[in-house]
């Protein structure tokens, strides 16, 4: 096991060449957030905005838009109940995330089956929230893509059927290898662990000033700008490079704050991303 330090930074947070625009540096497209969980796409698109990504489209209810554009008037938005334009926004994206608010309602099973059905082989598909109880309950096959699986340990135990207390690297990662062996696995804790094939990487870093909502959907939109703009880093190294990112900021917030929020940790990512760039 890899205990994951600021050198994984070094691989991946690179200084940006000079002849380079907004598409050098990835589309995102984020699919969640119903009426009841705005706030996940919100904290979702700030993560990646302010992690670098290049544009950041959010599909959503409709009654999420006017929130979110107060807090990001960066991020673009479309109505996930339109089928035929989220279709064509994932066509065009680099990196999808989905899941995150996305409830676990119809609108929520017809979402998440047309976005399985529409990403394709080169892009990467971040799956969190909703979207994995969903596809433990209803056992949708995963697609042929890129895919990173952002479970809590909760998710993981909807998915894996291996029960929070016997969640042991061994077992973790033969039930990787038997239903996903191609993902790489973010398996959120005290401690969160990634599993990818043989290899698994250890945080030791990070605290519970972290205990707030919204933590999980903030890791999961910093991962995606990681993947969608440091393209001569290995996958699996941006998604380390991305939750040692998320933690070492919140314990440096935390040396003065109580506890550290997820929209904070956003905010203070284009200092932190400065400083490490190599
Ligand atoms: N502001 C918002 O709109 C927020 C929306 N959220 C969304 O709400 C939906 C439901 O997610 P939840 O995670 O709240 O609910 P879940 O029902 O998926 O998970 C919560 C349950 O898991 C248990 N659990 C055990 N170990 C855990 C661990 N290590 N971390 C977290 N939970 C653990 C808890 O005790 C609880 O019973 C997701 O789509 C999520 O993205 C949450 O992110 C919270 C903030
Ligand atoms: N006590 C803790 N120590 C370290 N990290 C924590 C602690 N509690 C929560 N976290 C981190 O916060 C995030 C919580 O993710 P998740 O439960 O999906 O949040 P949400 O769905 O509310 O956004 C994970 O990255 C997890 O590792
Ligand atoms: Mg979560």
């Amino acid at each position: 096991m890899i205990i994951l330090t600021d050198k994984i930074l070094e691989n991946v947070i690179k200084k940006r060449p000079l002849h380079s625009y907004k598409g050098t540096y990835g589309r995102i497209v984020v699919i969640g957030g119903n009426p009841n969980y705005g706030g996940a796409v919100i904290m979702n698109a700030l993560a990646s905005v302010y992690g670098g990504a290049g544009l950041v489209t959010v599909a959503t209810d409709p009654s999420n838009f006017t929130a979110l554009h107060a807090h990001l008037p960066e991020a673009m938005v479309t109505d996930y109940h339109d089928t035929t334009q989220l279709q064509i926004l994932i066509k065009n994206a680099d990196v999808v995330l989905l899941g995150s608010g996305l409830g676990e309602d119809d609108t929520a099973y017809h979402v998440l089956q047309d976005t399985l059905a529409a990403v394709t082989l080169n892009q990467t598909l971040i799956i969190d929230g909703s979207a994995l109880s969903l596809i433990a309950l209803h056992h949708f096959p995963l697609p042929n893509t890129h895919v990173i699986l952002t479970p809590h340990q909760m998710e993981w135990q909807r998915l894996s059927q291996i029960k929070i207390d016997d969640q042991s690297l061994e077992r973790n990662q033969s039930a990787l290898q038997q239903l996903f062996p191609d993902a790489v696995l973010v398996l959120k804790q005290y401690h969160t662990q990634i599993y990818h094939q043989q290899q698994v990487m250890s945080l030791t870093i990070g605290g519970p000033h972290q205990a707030t909502g919204g933590m999980g959907d903030t890791l999961a939109g910093i991962i995606a700008s990681f993947v969608a703009q440091f393209h001569s880093a290995k996958l699996v190294d941006c998604v380390g490079a991305a939750v040692y990112t998320h933690s070492a900021i919140a314990d440096e917030l935390s040396i003065t704050q109580y506890v550290t929020l997820p929209t904070q940790i956003s905010m203070a990512l284009p200092i932190f991303m400065k400083k490490h760039a190599n």
